[in-house]
């Protein structure tokens, strides 16, 4: 039986992914851990066999946790990724009047795809973060009537609370896109892939357009770059890039070979089938 983790308790967006990713594959038991740095690190343990981990979102961005425990406390590749589309509610205790509720709790990455809800229709409710979205929901229900939670409506399902408003997301166009972590890659190079990496450069003018300028050379097309804090000096940061292709090109890993070469951290972060937008 292979055990795959997520962020729980249950209710949550991720559990959603997690189901979604497990769905007709016999053999799979899925684990809630309450925070997304616990799962990763259970993987890296052999506590898990695999876990489903939200990595991006269209609307807020990168998750910036995810970034930040594979680059820096875990050696695991990405093996698979999902993007799923994403439906914030808003639920209150049943029967309370959502517009007059004091606190709204919900997790980071749903605040920040609501904000310009929160902003508008909620000014006078105090917005508390909290570790998922189900825990979210979780606190609204132990808080009484004038509370509310922002979340997937699982979440009002579990909790016993009321769906009073969906899609209060900024944008109607709300994806998500989640991977799946392993110890190993699970899939044969078939179809379209991409792959992962991390690295950072030396301070100098034209230490990045050089790797920049590789993939330029070898023809092979970026679908992400994102930075992050180095962790030392302000103002260094390591970059995460993704590309089309897997590792098992040829130029893919002539290209890595080089980008290798040209860096002063690296890391590789897996090849896997890039995802249809479901
Ligand atoms: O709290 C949840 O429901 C989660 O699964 C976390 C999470 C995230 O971290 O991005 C997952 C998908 C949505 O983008 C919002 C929240």
């Amino acid at each position: 039986m292979h055990k795959i983790g997520y962020l729980g308790p249950e209710g949550t967006f991720s559990q959603q992914a997690a189901q979604h990713y497990c769905f007709n594959k016999q053999e799979a038991a899925l684990v809630s851990l309450p925070s997304i740095r616990e799962v990763l690190l259970s993987v890296q343990r052999n506590e898990l066999d695999l876990a489903v981990i939200p990595f991006e979102n269209s609307l807020e961005g990168s998750v910036n946790i995810v970034l930040d425990v594979l680059a820096w406390e875990v050696d695991l590749l990405i093996v698979d990724e999902l993007i799923l589309p994403i439906s914030q509610t808003l639920m209150v205790t049943p029967g309370a009047d959502w517009e007059r509720i004091s606190s709204v709790y919900t997790h980071p990455q749903s605040a920040g795809q609501c904000r310009l809800f929160l902003e508008t229709h909620l000014p006078q409710a105090k917005v508390y973060l909290t570790s998922s979205n189900a825990e979210g929901a979780n606190q609204a229900q132990m808080s009484g009537r004038t509370a509310g939670a922002i979340g997937p409506e699982a979440a009002a399902d579990k909790f016993g609370l009321q769906v009073v408003l969906r899609n209060i997301q900024d944008k109607n166009n709300n994806f998500t896109r989640f991977v799946v972590v392993g110890k190993k890659s699970i899939h044969l190079p078939a179809g379209r892939n991409k792959t992962s990496i991390v690295f950072s450069t030396e301070h100098t003018p034209g230490s990045l357009a050089c790797i920049l300028d590789i993939f330029n050379l070898w023809d092979i097309n970026m679908t992400k770059i994102e930075s992050r804090p180095s962790r030392g000096q302000l103002g260094r940061y390591i970059f995460f890039i993704d590309i089309d292709g897997h590792l098992s090109n040829p130029d893919v890993r002539d290209a890595l070979t080089m980008v290798q070469r040209k860096t002063n951290f690296y890391k590789f972060l897996g090849s896997y089938p890039m995802a249809e937008i479901d």
